[in-house]
């Protein structure tokens, strides 16, 4: 399996503040590879780095060869990356189903001019799009909630439709942020499940920043560990598990905070 996606020596920079520090990491294709480190560690500006929300000070980032760094955030989606979001991005007062279609709709090639000038290429991609809703919909097995609002569901199944939207372009790179904060021991297992799912049904790709070591330690191929904004450790979970830098970081961080 080729590398997808490729760090080589990233930095960023807030002012005086180095929140990531020359980081440098490989994510092969068909992997589910975690980001974990201590709070305040950088996973988050990394994360952002990745889906382009910063740009780095130094180093590259790239996609299947291609360089993000350069490209603006809505540029990623086309190359096959998608993202889920810490706090919910969901349209509350929208159904399950129109919430997923508009996942569809804002990466369809069609827009108004066009769709006037080609009404059976507009056609074709309403079509299709329905079609990839209602895959979705089984996959994720919310047919019993399609056409609730979202607002009236649970926090797990909302994140659940916020996934929903993410798969919308069939990415072949999905990056998912602390996806499981908030939710039950149930919902947790339950998204774990989905995962699992996408790489080994779908062969999609995964990166998350995940809080949650349980899922972590569960179904990662690859742990990558940041403290203070630098790579200290990657590896399987259980290489990750034992490793003294790993678990003196995260003592550490609960001797500072005790
Ligand atoms: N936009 C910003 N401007 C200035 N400093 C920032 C900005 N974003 C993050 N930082 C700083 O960068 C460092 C890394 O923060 P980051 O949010 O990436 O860590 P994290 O590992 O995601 O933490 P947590 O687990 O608490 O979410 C922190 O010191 C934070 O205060």
């Amino acid at each position: 399996m080729s590398d997808l996606l490729q760090l080589q020596g990233v930095t960023k920079r807030f002012g005086g503040l180095t929140a990531v520090n020359d980081v440098s990491l490989s994510v092969r294709e068909g992997q589910i590879y975690s980001l974990i480190g201590p709070n305040g560690a950088g996973k988050t500006t990394l994360f952002n780095l990745i889906s382009a929300v910063f740009r780095p000070t130094s180093g590259s980032i790239l996609f299947q060869g291609q360089d993000l760094t350069r490209m603006p955030t809505h540029a990623l989606a086309r190359l096959g990356i998608a993202r889920t979001f810490q706090n919910l991005a969901v349209f509350k007062h929208e159904t399950v189903v129109n919430n997923l279609l508009v996942g569809m709709h804002s990466h369809l090639r069609s827009d108004p001019f066009s769709s006037a000038l080609f009404w059976g290429r507009t056609r074709r991609e309403e079509l299709r799009a329905r079609d990839r809703v209602e895959e979705i919909i089984d996959f994720l097995e919310i047919e019993d909630i399609r056409d609730h609002p979202v607002g009236t569901l649970s926090y797990g199944q909302q994140k659940r439709v916020e996934l929903g939207r993410a798969l919308a372009i069939s990415p072949k790179l999905l990056l998912l942020d602390e996806m499981v904060s908030g939710m039950n021991q149930e919902e947790r297992e339950d998204i774990a499940r989905f995962i699992l799912d996408l790489k080994d049904e779908l062969g999609m790709t995964v990166f998350m920043v995940e809080h949650d070591m349980g899922i972590v330690m569960d179904i990662s191929d690859r742990v990558c560990v940041v403290n203070y904004g630098s790579k200290i450790a990657e590896g399987t979970p259980s290489e990750i598990a034992q490793n003294p830098a790993v678990v003196e970081a995260y003592l550490g961080t609960k001797r500072s905070a005790a």
